[in-house]
């Protein structure tokens, strides 16, 4: 039986990437800082996933899984040396404190002459693969990283299926019934593996472009302005008609940027598709989540800030798009740490510095600041009265 082996054992570790994997025959070993979900797994060996669109209900077993906890470093160390694939779905900001001991693995596995083997980072960010290489290269002498780039392939990807936030119970996960995983097949190393879900393509920048810059900066702007005006949830949120004209425009905006740089066809069946995406009533996404970490969430090369500036740049004016950043500097939930982080540098440095060393625009930017603060005004205007 071949084995993978998964960081990040939460919603889309068993809730897409572990259960396809599953499905594809693999065993499964996650790894997860969560000592009781891991305990969980171990004892139960198994879980649901649990597909819904509204009232429609599919269940379906995830069989023969195991865990281990990220402190045992030796355990993991040795599962990725007998492993056919590792993947992740930790957070972009978590591959650098997971890149130390995949990396051991990757060292253990030369030593004893083994078979290369891929490693597939499945986060929301531009190619998360080649970062999580970087961060073991970055700690690396010369000699570690010919090996790290001899013994493994880093192919990048795009992963996309919704996942809310779960009830507190390990033995099920509530998914939407749809999903996309895309990885670029020139970065895998050997022959392509048999996995059931994946889409092989040869450039994946406009997949993830696509992935990135309509659906999750659609659902930022959604979850922003949501979040403002007190709706619990994405779907609520988007019964609001100025809230759903907000977040079309977006869309519709970030997708004229991809259809100029890509020869793009049936984008706006793609928002729409998406849109009914985000309406599914079963998932009762809160927006909170889709939210969280703002800072992230601002920086130059993610889903707001790059489309809008792409957009810019191209003489058109992103309306749309300038709101949801300027309901996004307004994010203030206080269980959220970035968003905490953000109300304290706007309060104590200044929204131009947030500007700056945040979403990383400067003065060759005047005309997006100025749609952006003309809209901050306004939304800050709107919520004190
Ligand atoms: N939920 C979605 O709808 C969705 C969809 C597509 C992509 N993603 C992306 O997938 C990634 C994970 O998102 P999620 O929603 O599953 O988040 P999540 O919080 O549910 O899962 C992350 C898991 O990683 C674990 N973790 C944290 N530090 C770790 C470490 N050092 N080692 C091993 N595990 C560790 C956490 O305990 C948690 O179980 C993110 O990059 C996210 O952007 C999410
Ligand atoms: O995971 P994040 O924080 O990057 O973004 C929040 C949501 O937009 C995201 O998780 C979507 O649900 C997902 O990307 C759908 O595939």
């Amino acid at each position: 039986m071949k084995k993978a082996v998964h960081f990040g054992a939460g919603n889309i570790g068993r809730g897409f990437i572990g259960f396809l994997l599953s499905r594809s025959g693999f065993e499964v070993t996650f790894v997860d800082v969560d000592r009781e979900l891991v305990d969980y797994l171990n004892k139960h060996g198994r879980y649901s996933v649990v597909e819904k669109y509204g009232e429609k209900e599919t269940v379906i077993p995830v069989e023969g899984v195991k865990a281990v906890v990220f402190e045992e470093e030796g355990e993991i160390i040795k599962k990725i040396s007998e492993a056919d694939i590792i993947t992740t779905s930790v957070g972009p900001k978590v591959l650098e404190v997971i890149a130390g001991v995949i990396k051991k693995g990757l060292l253990k596995r030369e030593k004893e002459n083994l078979e290369p083997v891929n490693v597939i980072a499945c986060e929301n960010l531009i190619r998360a693969s080649t970062h999580l290489k970087e961060y073991m290269l970055r700690d690396s002498d010369k000699q570690e990283r010919e090996i790290i780039s001899k013994i493994a392939g880093f192919p990048d990807a795009a992963v996309d299926r919704i996942v809310p936030p779960q009830e507190r119970d390990y033995s099920k996960v509530l998914v939407e019934p749809y999903f996309e995983w895309t990885v670029e097949k020139p970065g895998f190393k050997g022959k392509i593996l048999e996995i059931k879900g994946i889409t092989w393509v040869e450039d994946l920048e406009p997949y993830i472009e696509r992935k990135i810059f309509i659906l999750n900066a659609g659902h930022a702007v959604c979850a922003y302005l949501g979040y403002l005006k007190g709706y619990r949830t994405i779907e609520e949120s988007l019964q609001d008609p100025d809230i759903l004209n907000t977040v079309t425009g977006a869309m519709r905006e970030a997708a004229f940027y991809l259809s100029k740089k890509f020869a793009f066809e049936g984008l706006e069946e793609y928002i729409k598709k998406t849109l009914d995406r985000f309406k599914n009533k079963a998932l009762k996404d809160r927006v909170e989540r889709v939210g969280r970490e703002p800072l992230r969430k601002l920086s130059i090369n993610e889903r707001l800030v790059r489309p809008a500036k792409e957009v810019a740049d191209l003489g058109a004016k992103p309306v749309n798009l300038a709101k949801g950043i300027a309901a996004a500097l307004l994010f203030d939930y206080p269980e959220d740490k970035e968003a905490l982080r953000l109300k304290e540098m706007l309060k104590n440095q200044g929204m131009e510095y947030v500007l700056n060393y945040v979403l990383g625009l400067s003065r060759e930017d005047a005309d997006l600041i100025r749609l952006i603060m003309e809209n901050y005004n306004n939304l800050l205007g709107e919520r004190k009265s």
